[in-house]
Order: structure tokens, then sequence, then C-alpha cells
């Protein structure tokens, strides 16, 4: 088998293998958490791993074992703590393997997501609502669900359970109405509930100009794979969150598509 000797180390190409894909998966890691809070928590989780790597390698007995306690429970914390970065991580893999991108999948997997027919009917009035909130500078949040269940971000607001339609839509975001603080959730071809909550993103990379509508969209992209776009009240601009990312200024065209092929398919949507 081939070995290196590095001084008293004797490196076997599966410990080379072994540290590449250690170092993959770490780079994976950080790029997942980079810009939110739990990027802190998780460079000060590494620190302390290496610390205790240290104090194990010169055989401090007492120390390694108080910081393998702290490590095991720790373990279970950044479970807790890490749960949206983990989902997409998760999502990550899925999306990237060939599996998910192949033919056969896709025929399997569009029995789940929506048929061309279906996602057209059901964007064409969303997209028209869009433009007159646009152009009328009024506010606007719809969350259109894809595969995850959206019931619990509903029970936060009013069920609604109607079809879609433009006015519908405009007459929820009217400034008159008393639905219209929050998020418009679509399910199933179906509005299903209006002025709820949304989760707000922690992402401090966000620009200072955006406020909590998009905060709120980009938190609802991590915590779901619903498609979720938000009319700025202030500049009329047309943001879409998928997938924990935020694509700003979109024209009525570019969200069309977007949405389109990001409801039609598995795979993420390109830049
Ligand atoms: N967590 C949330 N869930 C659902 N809707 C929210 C949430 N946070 C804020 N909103 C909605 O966004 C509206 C405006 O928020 P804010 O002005 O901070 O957003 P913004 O990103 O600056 O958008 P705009 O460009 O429209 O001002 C709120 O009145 C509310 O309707």
């Amino acid at each position: 088998m081939l070995t290196i000797h590095l001084g008293f180390l004797e490196v076997g190409w599966l410990d080379l293998l072994d540290v590449l894909l250690v170092a993959l998966l770490i780079y994976q890691i950080y790029n997942i958490v980079r810009g939110s809070v739990a990027s802190r928590v998780f460079v000060g989780y590494l620190l302390v791993y290496l610390f205790y790597l240290l104090v194990k390698a010169f055989g401090l007995n007492l120390l390694t074992t108080i910081l393998e306690y702290f490590i095991s429970v720790g373990a279970l914390a950044l479970i807790i703590i890490f749960q949206q970065e983990i989902r997409r991580f998760l999502l990550l893999i899925g999306k990237s393997t060939n599996v998910a991108n192949s033919r056969l999948f896709r025929r399997w997997l569009s029995r789940t997501t929506g048929q061309p027919e279906a996602v057209t009917s059901t964007l064409r009035p969303i997209i028209d609502a869009c433009k007159s909130l646009s152009t009328e500078f009024s506010g606007g949040l719809i969350a259109i669900g894809k595969n995850d269940d959206l019931t619990k971000f509903a029970q936060s607001g009013e069920r609604i359970n109607a079809d879609i339609s433009k006015l519908l839509l405009l007459s929820i975001f009217s400034q008159y109405s008393p639905l219209h603080d929050g998020a418009v959730l679509i399910s199933d071809g179906r509005i299903i509930a209006a002025r709820c909550i949304l989760p707000v993103s922690d992402d401090d990379e966000l620009p200072p100009a955006l406020g909590f509508r998009h905060r709120a969209a980009l938190g609802m992209s991590e915590a779901t794979d619903a498609a979720v776009i938000a009319v700025s009240e202030e500049s009329g601009r047309l943001t879409l969150a998928v997938n924990g990312e935020l694509h700003i200024g979109l024209t009525l065209a570019e969200l069309s598509e977007r949405l389109m092929r990001y409801l039609q398919e598995p795979g993420q949507i390109t830049q």
C-alpha cells in the first residue's frame, strides 16, 4: 500500500482520503452556516474540539474527561441549534446527486411536485397580483408551498381555503384590509391562509435596507421548501426567496420563469 513518511508519521492514501473528506465536510458546513449566528457557534464548537484533541494528546486526563462530557452534550445541543442548517445541508446533498436530476426520478417525483399545467394556472393570478402590488407600491408576502406542509404556519393567521384569484390577493393586501399584515399562504393550488407569521431569518449578511418582510421571506425559505415572493411596499421591487436564498429585484418575467422552474422541478433554480 502507498504510504508517505512525514517524520514520525506514516500517511497512507486512505488517511489522505479521510482528511480530504473531513475538510470537504467542514467546508460545506461552513458554507451553509456562513453569515448566520450559527456560524459563530460552529467556529466555537470547532475550537473547543481542537482544544480537546490537544489536551488529549498531552495526556491531561481530568480535563480530557470534562471536555468529553461537554462535547457529547454539545453534539445534542448542536443538532437543536443547527436544525435549519442541517435541513439545508441534507437538501443540498439531495439536490446535488445525479439521482435527483435523473429523468426517471423526476418522472416519479412529478407525482409529488406540480404538473406544468397546474403550476401555470396556480401562478398566473399570483404573478398578475404581484404586478399590480408592485406598480401600486402595496406590500405583499406570498409563500407558495411545494412539498412541505404549511399547516403549522397557517395556524398563525386566518384560515381561508379559497381559489387563487388576482382580485382576492389584491383585496387581502389592500391597506384597508384587516388581513393585509403578514403573509398569504398558498398550497395545493389554493389560498389556505392570510395574515400569517413566518419565521424570520437571522442571516446577518442581508443588506440593511431589507426589513422584516424580506427577512421573513428568507426565513420561510430556510425553514421549508416553499417559494416566497416579497413585494416591497417602499420600492415596488420583486424578490423571490427559495432554498434559503434571496433573488432581489426580479422583473415580472424573471419571477414567473424562476417560480415555474422551481415549482415544477426538484432541482435547484439557477442564478
Ligand atoms: N415575520 C413576519 N411574517 C409575516 N409577515 C411579516 C413578518 N415580518 C414582517 N412582515 C410583514 O412585512 C411588513 C413590513 O415590514 P418591513 O417594512 O420591516 O419590511 P421590508 O422588508 O422593509 O419591506 P418593504 O420594502 O415593503 O418596507 C409588515 O407590516 C408585515 O406585514
